[in-house]
């Protein structure tokens, strides 16, 4: 069977990357994919905004919409607290599958719990079946026509707290309009956008950082 594009990024960490060290991980991805072929992880330009809000938020309880190839999943594992969790919820079993992987290699398995469904599906169960709380750190960058929708329904389901951070990529590129319309009108958020670039590519995209105040 030929292979996928998916499993090509991951054979070439594999082959290149340093087990357990996470940073080495993320620069063989964006080597691959700057140098060979185009994928849609967070990359280096905007993967530096994200780092920088990571550290000043220093988050405990994270959650990320859209695992893809665990990229962001790494990146963002590496920056946390020994006793700090991150769960990334992936749609498609086959990215599922690659980012496991990824993930084990990088050696961030301990801190990163990959749950394997809809978005819509798995957020009313965080805290039932997932024992989460609350959470401090939201990473959306799934499909952006649910970036709206299921920040509702983490309003709905409780799970923000007062200083939650929610962290948008695409704003600009392929762009989620309804989103940025609603949470830069809803005087319980406070947000910052932050201008940067498509992945590898030339375009201009941009992250938006909305800040619950509760
Ligand atoms: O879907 C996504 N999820 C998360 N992040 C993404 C991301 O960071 C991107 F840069 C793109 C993107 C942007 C420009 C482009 F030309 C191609 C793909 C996409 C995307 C958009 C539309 C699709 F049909 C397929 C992929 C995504
Ligand atoms: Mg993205």
């Amino acid at each position: 069977m030929a292979q996928s594009k998916e499993e090509r990024i991951l054979n070439f960490v594999l082959q290149n990357a340093v087990r357990g060290d996470p940073q080495s991980v993320v620069d063989t991805i964006d080597k691959y994919c700057s140098q060979k072929e185009w994928a849609m992880n967070v990359g280096a330009e905007k993967g530096l905004i994200l780092d920088k809000i990571l550290e000043e938020t220093k988050p405990s309880v994270l959650l990320e919409l859209g695992t893809y190839c665990g990229y962001s999943a790494v990146r963002i594992a590496r920056l946390l607290k020994p006793s700090a969790r991150l769960l990334t919820i992936e749609f498609n079993p086959d990215f599922a599958a690659i980012a496991r992987q990824m993930i084990e290699f990088a050696g961030v398995q301990d801190k990163v719990k990959i749950v394997e469904g809809s978005s819509e599906t798995i957020i009313p169960q965080l805290k039932k079946k997932h024992e989460v709380d609350t959470l401090d750190f939201v990473f959306l960058d799934h499909w952006k026509d649910r970036y709206l929708p299921d920040t509702i329904l983490l309003l709905d389901q409780g799970l923000l707290r007062k200083g939650s951070v929610i962290l948008a990529d695409n704003v600009i590129f392929p762009g989620a309009p309804e989103f940025i319309k609603y949470i830069r009108n809803n005087n319980r958020f406070e947000c910052t956008n932050y201008p940067s670039y498509v992945e590898y590519m030339k375009v201009k995209d941009a992250m938006e950082k909305a800040v619950f105040v509760g």
